[in-house]
C-alpha cells in the first residue's frame, strides 16, 4: 500500500505533495517503480486525495508500463490522517493478501533493498518489521516549557522509515483499535506484539519541506 493521500503542508507546494515533481515524474511514480521493482509485490493500492484519483491511475499506468509490471493497481480515496488512508487501504486488498507493506509516497526515493529487507523479515516470522537507521543527534525529552526532562541513550534509539511490513491480521486488528500513532507500527506496539527493526537507509528520506525536496534531486544528480 502506498499512502499518498497528504496535502504536504510542510512543503507547501500548488499541488499535493505525491504529485510535485522530482527531475519531471511525480513522487508517486518515484514511489511506485521502488514498490513494483520489489519481486515480491503481487498487488499495489495506492490510496491519493480524492481529485488526485484519475491522475494516480495515470502515473500506475505509466511506471507498470516502463518497469513491466502486470500486478494490480487499486486506487482509493485516503482520509484526513495518514492513519485514516492506512485504513481505507486496507479495505482495498484482495482476500488472498497475507502480508501487507505500507510505504509512504513521500519516501519516493526507498531503495528496493530495503523493500527486500521487510519482507525477508516477515517471511521469517517477524509480525510486525519497520526499517530503522541509527539516530546520529543527541536527543533530547522536554517539557510544555522546553525545559530538558531527560536526554535518552542514544545507542537504543531508531529513526525508523517506511516501508513498514505486517501480518496482514495484526495489521487490520491494530487499525481497529486505534488511529492516533504517527506510524502503523506505534498501533501494533499498542496491541503488545514485537516490532523488528531492520536496517534503514538514508536514501529512505522523506520528503517533507523544501530542503528534502532539493536533497532527493542531488540523490538523482539533478537540480529541483
Ligand atoms: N491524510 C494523510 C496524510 C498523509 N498521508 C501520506 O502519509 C505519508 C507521510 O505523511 P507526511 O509526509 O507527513 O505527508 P503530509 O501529511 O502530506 O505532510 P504535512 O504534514 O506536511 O501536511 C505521505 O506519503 C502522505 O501522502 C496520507 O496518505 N493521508
Ligand atoms: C510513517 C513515518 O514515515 C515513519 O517515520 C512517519 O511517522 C510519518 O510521519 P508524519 O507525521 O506523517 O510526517
Amino acid at each position: 500500500m502506498v499512502v499518498a493521500a497528504g496535502s504536504g503542508s510542510r512543503l507547501g507546494a500548488a499541488v499535493p505533495k505525491a504529485f510535485v515533481p522530482l527531475a519531471g515524474v511525480p513522487l508517486l511514480g518515484h514511489a511506485l517503480r521502488g514498490v513494483l521493482s520489489c519481486a515480491a509485490v503481487s498487488e499495489v493500492v495506492l490510496v491519493v486525495p480524492a481529485a488526485q484519483v484519475d491522475t494516480a491511475g495515470a502515473i500506475a499506468e505509466a511506471v507498470c508500463r516502463e518497469v513491466g509490471a502486470r500486478g494490480v493497481v487499486t486506487v482509493v480515496v485516503g482520509g484526513a490522517e495518514r492513519g485514516d488512508s492506512v485504513a481505507a487501504g486496507l479495505g482495498a486488498l484482495s482476500d488472498g493478501v497475507e502480508v501487507v507493506l505500507v510505504h509512504d509516497a513521500a519516501r519516493c526515493l526507498t531503495p528496493v533493498a530495503v523493500f527486500d529487507r521487510v519482507v525477508a523479515a516477515v517471511e521469517a516470522g517477524a509480525v510486525a518489521v519497520v526499517p530503522g537507521t541509527p539516530v546520529v543527534d543527541t536527543v533530547k525529552q522536554v517539557d510544555p516549557d522546553g525545559v530538558v526532562v531527560a536526554t535518552p541513550d542514544r545507542s537504543t534509539l531508531r529513526a525508523v522509515q517506511t516501508p513498514q511490513g505486517f501480518r496482514r491480521d495484526v495489521l487490520v486488528r491494530a487499525h481497529a483499535t486505534s488511529s492516533d500513532a504517527t506510524d502503523d507500527a506505534g498501533l501494533v506496539e499498542r496491541l503488545g506484539e514485537p516490532v523488528l527493526v531492520v536496517d534503514g537507509d538514508p536514501r529512505a528520506l522523506k520528503v517533507t519541506t523544501s530542503a528534502d525536496l532539493e536533497t532527493a534531486a542531488r540523490l538523482l544528480g539533478v537540480t529541483s
